[in-house]
């Protein structure tokens, strides 16, 4: 059996580091290619590939039981499921800056009650129950049994795992059990199938499973680009570029968009909706 694949790129600026590099190989590969062209491709191909490592040299480190997961994360062989759609690989896994982002947010909302829609093999919801105070609890919603069994594995010897509440089964249903059983969160992070990011967010606000004050901090809103980088979007772009107008159109809400990773949108209610 051959080795696991060495993960691919899946942010815009890990896509476009790639091309640069690709662009330049391609440039230096033929004959009197001319030294400006090649010296502008070599500071575009260094710009672009150096900002991740740079950028993860400089956020604190991911702690010891953080580290552990996302080793283990990437060395399963998650190959048997991959013909299933929406099949776990390792690039799903948020990683190092995005969880030192999560954990700011946690601390900056003084949040003490946490939902989680989409949680992989758990290391977004570890990041936030490293950050929460004792007595506080991540909510996570998981659809995939034996990614959720993988997940607690890892929960089950980590430090703050215990604060973990998985709940496997798809996210909506979860959603509404929890807005039937009175519940209410400061944070929430999105981070499941994207064809459910609407109607995930709209049932966030009408049941009231946001706080007034919560914050929604959602993932992957510049999937890889493909909004405005591409005419053929995949599914998950097209609903993520639906999603984002949605979400600018939509009156109860205001947001920012961040470069960060493959983009994170920050939500909260609008003064008036409040
Ligand atoms: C991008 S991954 C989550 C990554 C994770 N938040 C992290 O930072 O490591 C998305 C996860 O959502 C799960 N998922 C997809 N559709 C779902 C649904 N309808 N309900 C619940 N979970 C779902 C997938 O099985 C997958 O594990």
């Amino acid at each position: 059996m051959s080795a696991p694949k060495a993960p691919r790129p899946v942010t815009p600026a890990s896509i476009l580091a790639q091309q640069l590099e690709q662009l330049l190989r391609l440039a230096e590969s033929i004959p009197g290619t001319d030294a400006s062209l090649l010296s502008g491709l070599q500071q575009a191909s260094r710009l672009a590939g150096g900002l991740d490592p740079y950028l993860n040299q400089h956020s604190s480190p991911a702690s010891p039981d953080l580290q552990a997961l996302e080793k283990r994360t990437l060395a399963h062989d998650w190959r048997s499921q991959a013909d299933d759609p929406g099949a776990p690989e390792p690039e799903m896994l948020s990683g190092q800056v995005e969880g030192q982002l999560l954990q700011f947010l946690v601390h900056a909302t003084r949040a003490c009650d946490i939902l989680e829609i989409g949680m992989f093999t758990g290391y977004s919801a570890l990041a936030m129950a490293e950050a929460l105070p004792t007595g506080g609890r991540v909510v996570t919603c998981e659809l995939n049994r034996d990614v959720a069994a993988f997940a607690q594995e890892s929960f089950a010897t980590a430090k703050h795992g215990a604060k973990i509440d998985v709940r496997v089964g798809p996210a909506q249903e979860t959603l509404l059990q929890l807005a039937a059983a009175g519940e209410a969160f400061d944070l929430v992070f999105i981070d499941a199938d994207k064809a459910g990011y609407r109607s995930y967010l709209d049932t966030l606000l009408t049941h009231d499973l946001i706080t007034r004050e919560g914050l929604i901090c959602v993932d992957n809103t510049l999937m890889q680009g493909q909004p405005w980088a591409t005419d053929q979007p995949t599914p998950n772009g097209r609903a993520i570029d639906e999603f984002n107008r949605a979400v600018a159109e939509d009156p109860r809400v205001e947001q920012v968009l961040l470069p960060v990773r493959d983009g994170v949108t920050l939500i909260r209610r609008t003064e008036a909706d409040r």
